[in-house]
């Protein structure tokens, strides 16, 4: 539970994406808390003003640059010594930002390689984030046989707990599995299956959450579910009839990752 009492102060950054597929991180200009810890640029939203707007003038102030447009992503609540803060975290990709990059607030920046970032410090309350951003945001396969996609280091897999061997990094288990253990398998990233809303916030210490949608009205609750704002990154696992209906609504509302299953696609 949350105790800090202070106000929360709501806070807008960009992660922001260019063609090789690279996230752009920033540092903290001079006489800001955490001065020189690297961050996503962003700021705070102003009274009055919408959370897009304040993305949008928050790149154009510190970075010279005109984002077009955003998808929402995570939402964390961090409390620092200087500040309760709400952050909401938006995702820029490639073609939907414009203009030459400039350090405006004498601050530096840096395309970043998700998996491997190679700056720091990094400001704490973004940790998890940048391990979110190494998880893919298509993926492909059958639960039972093990799901891939690819990020910028290759080749990314996930395989059912039951069948891992100590080579493989990425672990998907059922939330009801996961009560009966009490704990979270050992891996580089665990992701928790759900398969309706009342099992979210029994997998809050899972790296990713995976929602097995089977039809329409699961399809509706994983839009409701993003539209309250998410803490950690949401995966849908769906067939094709499924995405076809629903991947702009799910992307448009801030899911992490589609999953196709395949299972019924021709062989
Ligand atoms: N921009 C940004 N802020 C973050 C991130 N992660 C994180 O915990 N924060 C925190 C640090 C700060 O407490 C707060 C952002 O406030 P800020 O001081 O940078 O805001 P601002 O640019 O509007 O500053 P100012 O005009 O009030 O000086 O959010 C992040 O990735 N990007």
């Amino acid at each position: 539970m949350n105790q800090d009492a202070r106000p929360l102060i709501r806070v807008v950054a960009g992660v922001v994406l260019n063609h090789d597929g690279d996230y752009l991180l920033s540092s903290r200009p001079e006489g800001k808390p955490y001065a020189g810890y690297w961050e996503f640029a962003g700021g705070k939203v102003e009274p009055l003003e919408n959370e897009m707007d304040a993305l949008k003038r928050e790149f154009a102030e510190e970075l010279g640059i005109t984002i077009h447009r955003a998808v929402p992503w995570l939402t964390k609540i961090h409390a620092y010594e200087h500040a309760h803060v709400h952050l909401r975290f938006f995702r820029v990709a490639a073609d939907d930002w414009s203009g030459r990059l400039q350090a405006k607030e004498g601050q530096q920046w840096s395309w970043q390689r998700a998996g491997d970032f190679t700056v720091s410090p990094m400001l704490p309350a973004n940790d998890a984030l940048l391990k979110a951003l190494a998880v893919p945001t298509e993926l492909f396969g059958r639960l039972n046989t093990g799901l891939r996609g690819e990020n910028r280091m290759g080749e990314y897999r996930v395989v059912p707990f039951a069948q891992a061997e100590p080579h493989h990094e990425n672990v998907w288990i059922d939330e009801n599995e996961l009560a009966r253990r009490g704990k979270l398998p050992e891996a580089k990233s665990v992701w928790a299956v759900i398969d309706e809303a009342a099992q979210w916030p029994r997998v809050q210490d899972a790296d990713v959450v995976l929602w097995r949608v089977a039809d329409n009205t699961a399809a509706e609750a994983v839009c409701a579910l993003l539209t309250e704002g998410v803490s950690l990154p949401l995966a849908v696992y769906a067939d094709a009839a499924l995405m076809r209906r629903f991947a702009e609504r799910w992307r448009a509302a801030g899911v992490h990752a589609l999953v196709l299953n395949d299972e019924t696609a021709p062989v």
